[in-house]
Protein backbone atom coordinates (compact mmCIF):
# COMPACT_ATOMS: atom_id res chain seq x y z
CA UNK A 1 0.00 0.00 0.00
CA UNK A 2 1.25 3.42 -0.94
CA UNK A 3 1.51 5.84 1.77
CA UNK A 4 2.90 8.91 -0.25
CA UNK A 5 2.26 9.35 -4.02
CA UNK A 6 4.35 12.20 -5.70
CA UNK A 7 2.57 13.07 -8.86
CA UNK A 8 4.43 15.08 -11.95
CA UNK A 9 5.97 17.59 -9.00
CA UNK A 10 7.52 20.79 -10.45
CA UNK A 11 9.10 23.19 -8.33
CA UNK A 12 10.41 27.09 -9.36
CA UNK A 13 11.56 28.74 -6.71
CA UNK A 14 10.12 32.15 -8.42
CA UNK A 15 8.02 33.06 -11.03
CA UNK A 16 10.21 32.69 -14.22
CA UNK A 17 12.96 31.17 -12.37
CA UNK A 18 14.81 27.84 -13.02
CA UNK A 19 12.54 24.75 -12.60
CA UNK A 20 13.87 22.97 -10.13
CA UNK A 21 11.43 20.02 -10.27
CA UNK A 22 10.93 19.10 -13.80
CA UNK A 23 8.31 16.53 -13.32
CA UNK A 24 8.56 14.15 -10.30
CA UNK A 25 7.06 11.08 -10.06
CA UNK A 26 6.95 8.18 -7.26
CA UNK A 27 5.36 6.46 -4.81
CA UNK A 28 6.10 5.37 -1.21
CA UNK A 29 4.97 1.91 0.13
CA UNK A 30 4.75 1.28 3.88
CA UNK A 31 7.25 -0.97 3.88
CA UNK A 32 10.04 1.70 2.49
CA UNK A 33 12.83 3.13 3.40
CA UNK A 34 13.74 4.98 0.60
CA UNK A 35 16.96 6.79 -0.13
CA UNK A 36 16.77 10.02 -3.01
CA UNK A 37 20.64 10.22 -4.62
CA UNK A 38 21.62 12.36 -6.58
CA UNK A 39 24.59 15.33 -7.86
CA UNK A 40 24.76 18.73 -6.05
CA UNK A 41 22.10 20.47 -7.14
CA UNK A 42 19.66 17.97 -8.55
CA UNK A 43 16.76 19.11 -6.08
CA UNK A 44 16.99 16.19 -3.41
CA UNK A 45 16.10 18.35 -0.66
CA UNK A 46 13.73 20.32 -2.52
CA UNK A 47 11.67 17.26 -3.25
CA UNK A 48 11.97 16.26 0.43
CA UNK A 49 10.84 19.40 1.49
CA UNK A 50 7.65 19.71 -0.95
CA UNK A 51 6.47 17.20 0.89
CA UNK A 52 5.34 18.64 3.77
CA UNK A 53 5.51 21.81 2.19
CA UNK A 54 8.55 23.65 3.65
CA UNK A 55 8.50 24.34 0.20
CA UNK A 56 5.08 25.02 -2.08
CA UNK A 57 4.91 22.93 -5.06
CA UNK A 58 4.52 25.00 -7.98
CA UNK A 59 2.65 22.45 -10.49
CA UNK A 60 2.05 18.72 -9.62
CA UNK A 61 0.28 16.78 -6.46
CA UNK A 62 1.21 15.26 -3.39
CA UNK A 63 -0.91 12.57 -1.92
CA UNK A 64 0.01 11.89 1.59
CA UNK A 65 -1.67 9.33 3.90
CA UNK A 66 -4.78 9.59 0.84
CA UNK A 67 -5.11 13.21 1.14
CA UNK A 68 -3.56 16.11 -1.21
CA UNK A 69 -1.37 18.52 0.68
CA UNK A 70 -1.24 20.97 -2.20
CA UNK A 71 -4.37 22.61 -1.27
CA UNK A 72 -4.42 22.54 2.51
CA UNK A 73 -4.45 25.43 4.65
CA UNK A 74 -2.44 26.53 7.67
CA UNK A 75 -4.55 24.10 10.30
CA UNK A 76 -4.93 21.23 8.07
CA UNK A 77 -1.58 21.58 7.38
CA UNK A 78 -0.50 21.78 10.86
CA UNK A 79 -2.05 18.80 11.69
CA UNK A 80 -0.68 16.87 9.09
CA UNK A 81 2.79 17.72 9.85
CA UNK A 82 2.19 16.08 13.48
CA UNK A 83 1.73 12.70 11.26
CA UNK A 84 5.26 13.54 9.29
CA UNK A 85 8.64 12.91 11.76
CA UNK A 86 11.85 15.49 9.81
CA UNK A 87 15.33 14.58 10.78
CA UNK A 88 17.85 17.35 9.53
CA UNK A 89 21.00 18.07 8.50
CA UNK A 90 21.52 20.67 11.89
CA UNK A 91 19.86 18.50 14.03
CA UNK A 92 17.79 21.10 14.28
CA UNK A 93 17.82 21.02 18.72
CA UNK A 94 17.55 24.08 20.79
CA UNK A 95 20.77 23.90 22.25
CA UNK A 96 20.11 25.68 25.77
CA UNK A 97 17.37 23.36 26.37
CA UNK A 98 18.43 19.75 28.22
CA UNK A 99 18.29 16.94 26.13
CA UNK A 100 14.59 15.64 27.30
CA UNK A 101 12.93 18.76 26.85
CA UNK A 102 14.20 18.67 22.97
CA UNK A 103 12.96 15.13 23.03
CA UNK A 104 9.48 16.22 24.72
CA UNK A 105 9.02 18.97 21.89
CA UNK A 106 8.20 16.57 19.61
CA UNK A 107 5.37 16.15 21.41
CA UNK A 108 4.41 19.97 21.39
CA UNK A 109 1.89 19.95 18.52
CA UNK A 110 -0.46 17.69 20.91
CA UNK A 111 -0.01 19.30 23.82
CA UNK A 112 -1.90 22.39 24.48
CA UNK A 113 -0.68 25.97 24.91
CA UNK A 114 -0.89 26.07 28.15
CA UNK A 115 0.63 22.67 28.99
CA UNK A 116 3.52 23.96 26.89
CA UNK A 117 4.46 26.97 28.65
CA UNK A 118 4.74 25.70 31.91
CA UNK A 119 6.33 21.86 29.82
CA UNK A 120 3.33 20.07 31.76
CA UNK A 121 3.66 16.80 29.66
CA UNK A 122 1.71 14.03 30.68
CA UNK A 123 3.61 11.31 32.73
CA UNK A 124 3.04 9.10 29.55
CA UNK A 125 5.03 11.47 27.23
CA UNK A 126 7.90 11.41 29.75
CA UNK A 127 7.99 7.79 30.08
CA UNK A 128 8.06 7.51 26.36
CA UNK A 129 10.79 10.10 26.07
CA UNK A 130 12.92 8.38 28.63
CA UNK A 131 12.14 5.00 26.79
CA UNK A 132 13.48 6.33 23.48
CA UNK A 133 16.72 7.90 25.22
CA UNK A 134 17.62 4.65 26.33
CA UNK A 135 16.59 3.50 22.75
CA UNK A 136 19.01 5.39 20.58
CA UNK A 137 21.50 5.13 23.73
CA UNK A 138 21.51 8.50 25.38
CA UNK A 139 20.03 7.58 28.79
CA UNK A 140 22.88 8.53 30.64
CA UNK A 141 22.58 12.19 29.20
CA UNK A 142 18.82 12.69 29.57
CA UNK A 143 19.46 16.10 31.87
CA UNK A 144 22.72 17.48 29.92
CA UNK A 145 22.11 20.60 27.50
CA UNK A 146 21.59 19.44 23.83
CA UNK A 147 24.93 22.11 23.31
CA UNK A 148 26.90 19.86 25.57
CA UNK A 149 26.50 16.54 23.21
CA UNK A 150 28.52 15.52 20.21
CA UNK A 151 27.58 15.76 16.85
CA UNK A 152 26.52 12.13 16.83
CA UNK A 153 24.75 12.40 19.95
CA UNK A 154 22.63 15.05 18.63
CA UNK A 155 21.49 13.20 16.14
CA UNK A 156 20.25 10.79 18.93
CA UNK A 157 18.44 13.40 19.82
CA UNK A 158 16.99 14.28 16.84
CA UNK A 159 15.72 10.57 15.98
CA UNK A 160 14.10 10.47 19.26
CA UNK A 161 12.42 13.70 19.33
CA UNK A 162 11.12 12.72 15.86
CA UNK A 163 9.61 9.07 16.90
CA UNK A 164 8.34 10.91 19.87
CA UNK A 165 5.34 12.13 17.93
CA UNK A 166 4.47 8.70 16.40
CA UNK A 167 5.44 9.85 13.20
CA UNK A 168 3.26 7.50 10.22
CA UNK A 169 6.63 8.36 7.61
CA UNK A 170 10.13 9.71 8.66
CA UNK A 171 11.76 12.50 5.93
CA UNK A 172 15.43 12.27 6.51
CA UNK A 173 17.14 15.44 4.65
CA UNK A 174 20.74 14.73 4.86
CA UNK A 175 20.50 13.36 8.65
CA UNK A 176 24.39 12.08 8.46
CA UNK A 177 26.52 15.09 6.08
CA UNK A 178 27.40 16.76 9.44
CA UNK A 179 28.76 13.03 10.73
CA UNK A 180 32.02 11.41 10.33
CA UNK A 181 31.42 7.83 8.46
CA UNK A 182 31.52 5.70 11.22
CA UNK A 183 28.96 7.78 12.89
CA UNK A 184 26.82 8.02 9.80
CA UNK A 185 26.89 4.63 9.59
CA UNK A 186 25.60 3.88 13.07
CA UNK A 187 22.77 6.60 13.11
CA UNK A 188 21.62 5.13 9.88
CA UNK A 189 21.47 1.74 10.98
CA UNK A 190 19.83 2.90 14.00
CA UNK A 191 17.58 4.98 12.17
CA UNK A 192 16.83 1.98 10.18
CA UNK A 193 15.98 -0.35 13.02
CA UNK A 194 13.67 1.77 14.75
CA UNK A 195 11.71 2.41 11.43
CA UNK A 196 11.33 -0.89 10.95
CA UNK A 197 10.54 -1.58 14.23
CA UNK A 198 7.69 1.21 14.79
CA UNK A 199 6.76 0.06 11.27
CA UNK A 200 7.48 3.93 9.75
CA UNK A 201 7.87 3.89 5.77
CA UNK A 202 11.07 6.54 5.48
CA UNK A 203 12.08 8.79 2.34
CA UNK A 204 16.08 9.87 2.85
CA UNK A 205 17.91 12.68 0.63
CA UNK A 206 21.16 11.43 1.60
CA UNK A 207 24.98 12.21 -0.10
CA UNK A 208 26.80 9.42 0.61
CA UNK A 209 25.72 6.77 -2.17
CA UNK A 210 27.75 3.90 -0.67
CA UNK A 211 25.53 4.48 3.00
CA UNK A 212 22.25 4.81 0.63
CA UNK A 213 22.59 1.19 -0.47
CA UNK A 214 24.04 -0.18 2.00
CA UNK A 215 21.15 0.98 4.65
CA UNK A 216 17.93 1.39 2.50
CA UNK A 217 16.00 -1.29 0.65
CA UNK A 218 15.17 1.53 -2.62
CA UNK A 219 17.18 4.32 -4.20
CA UNK A 220 15.31 7.19 -6.37
CA UNK A 221 18.20 8.84 -8.16
CA UNK A 222 17.63 11.99 -9.39
CA UNK A 223 19.98 14.48 -11.72
CA UNK A 224 18.71 17.92 -12.87
CA UNK A 225 15.31 17.95 -11.33
CA UNK A 226 14.19 14.38 -13.36
CA UNK A 227 13.99 11.34 -11.75
CA UNK A 228 16.64 8.97 -13.43
CA UNK A 229 16.33 5.71 -11.64
CA UNK A 230 13.72 4.43 -9.33
CA UNK A 231 14.31 0.52 -7.87
CA UNK A 232 15.96 -2.12 -5.46
CA UNK A 233 19.09 -0.60 -3.95
CA UNK A 234 20.24 -4.45 -4.75
CA UNK A 235 19.31 -4.05 -7.82
CA UNK A 236 21.88 -1.20 -9.03
CA UNK A 237 24.49 -1.64 -11.34
CA UNK A 238 27.54 0.85 -11.53
CA UNK A 239 26.19 2.01 -15.13
CA UNK A 240 22.81 3.41 -13.42
CA UNK A 241 24.91 4.92 -11.01
CA UNK A 242 27.25 6.44 -13.56
CA UNK A 243 24.56 7.52 -15.40
CA UNK A 244 22.95 9.39 -12.61
CA UNK A 245 26.11 11.09 -11.72
CA UNK A 246 27.31 11.57 -15.54
CA UNK A 247 26.64 16.00 -15.09
CA UNK A 248 28.77 16.25 -11.89
CA UNK A 249 31.38 18.45 -12.33
CA UNK A 250 34.04 17.50 -9.74
N1 LIG B 1 15.33 28.71 -1.26
C1 LIG B 1 15.83 28.64 -2.50
N2 LIG B 1 15.69 29.67 -3.37
C2 LIG B 1 16.17 29.61 -4.62
N3 LIG B 1 16.83 28.55 -5.14
C3 LIG B 1 17.02 27.49 -4.32
C4 LIG B 1 16.52 27.48 -2.98
N4 LIG B 1 16.84 26.29 -2.43
C5 LIG B 1 17.50 25.59 -3.37
N5 LIG B 1 17.60 26.32 -4.51
C6 LIG B 1 18.24 25.88 -5.75
O1 LIG B 1 17.62 24.68 -6.17
C7 LIG B 1 18.57 23.80 -6.75
C8 LIG B 1 18.43 22.44 -6.08
O2 LIG B 1 18.80 22.57 -4.72
P1 LIG B 1 18.58 21.38 -3.69
O3 LIG B 1 19.15 21.84 -2.39
O4 LIG B 1 17.18 20.91 -3.73
O5 LIG B 1 19.51 20.26 -4.36
P2 LIG B 1 20.19 19.01 -3.70
O6 LIG B 1 20.13 17.93 -4.71
O7 LIG B 1 19.60 18.72 -2.36
O8 LIG B 1 21.69 19.53 -3.56
P3 LIG B 1 22.77 19.27 -2.42
O9 LIG B 1 23.05 17.81 -2.48
O10 LIG B 1 23.95 20.10 -2.85
O11 LIG B 1 22.17 19.73 -1.13
C9 LIG B 1 19.94 24.44 -6.57
O12 LIG B 1 20.29 25.05 -7.78
C10 LIG B 1 19.69 25.49 -5.51
O13 LIG B 1 20.54 26.60 -5.69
Amino acid sequence: MSVLEVCNLKVSYSAGGPQILKGIGFEVGSDDFCAVIGPSGAGKSTLIRCINRLVEPTEGDIILFGQSVCPLKSGELRRLRRRIGMIFQEFNLVNRMSVMDNVLSGRLGYTGAFRSFFKAFPKEDIDRALNLLERVGLQDHVDKRADALSGGQRQRVGIARALMQRPEILLLDEPTSALDPKISRDVMGLIRELAAEFKIPVLCNIHDVQLALETCNRIIGMQDGYKKFDGPAKGMRKQDLDEIYAMEVL
